[in-house]
């Protein structure tokens, strides 16, 4: 079945798109961040007394973004072990690619199974935050949404 998923388990879209769209087997994901469902509250993100940004903590960021990724996949049906491409937009590659590489390998410990993945460095995301995933998983109609 053919159609768009939302869910409350994943923080809600910033714009008019759904969380997830499925056509056929193949379940595509709007990109998401690392922001909690409910809240709206960035992990480990400081600011000063008038919303300045003044630290993040992206090992925290991406541990909430890889939940939200799993979040929307299970709302959808599927499991993370659908996965097959995964592009990932981060706002500091120099800063940053390091430890969302190590965390990024404890969500997936076998290169074997992994999806493909493509790491791009951006200027900017929609939200304060430092990551954001954009994904494709096949999975099949009958397990879900
Ligand atoms: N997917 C988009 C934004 C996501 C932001 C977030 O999850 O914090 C978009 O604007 O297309």
């Amino acid at each position: 079945m053919e159609g768009t998923i939302r869910t409350d388990s994943a923080p809600a879209p910033v714009g008019a798109y759904p969380h997830a769209r499925r056509v056929g087997d193949l379940l595509f994901l709007s990109g998401v961040g690392p922001r909690t469902p409910g809240s709206n509250a960035i992990p480990g993100n400081v600011h000063d007394a008038g919303g300045k940004l003044l630290a993040y903590d992206i090992e925290a960021q991406c541990r909430q973004v890889f939940a939200n990724v799993r979040a929307v996949l299970e709302a959808s049906g599927a499991r993370w072990e659908d996965l097959v491409d995964v592009t990932v937009f981060l706002t500091d590659m120099a800063r940053d690619f390091a430890a969302y590489n190590r965390v990024y390998a404890e969500h997936f410990p076998d290169p074997a199974t992994a999806p493909c993945r493509t790491t791009l460095g951006i200027t900017a995301l929609p939200t304060p935050i430092a990551i954001e995933l954009k994904c494709i998983a096949q999975s099949k109609a009958t397990r879900g949404a």
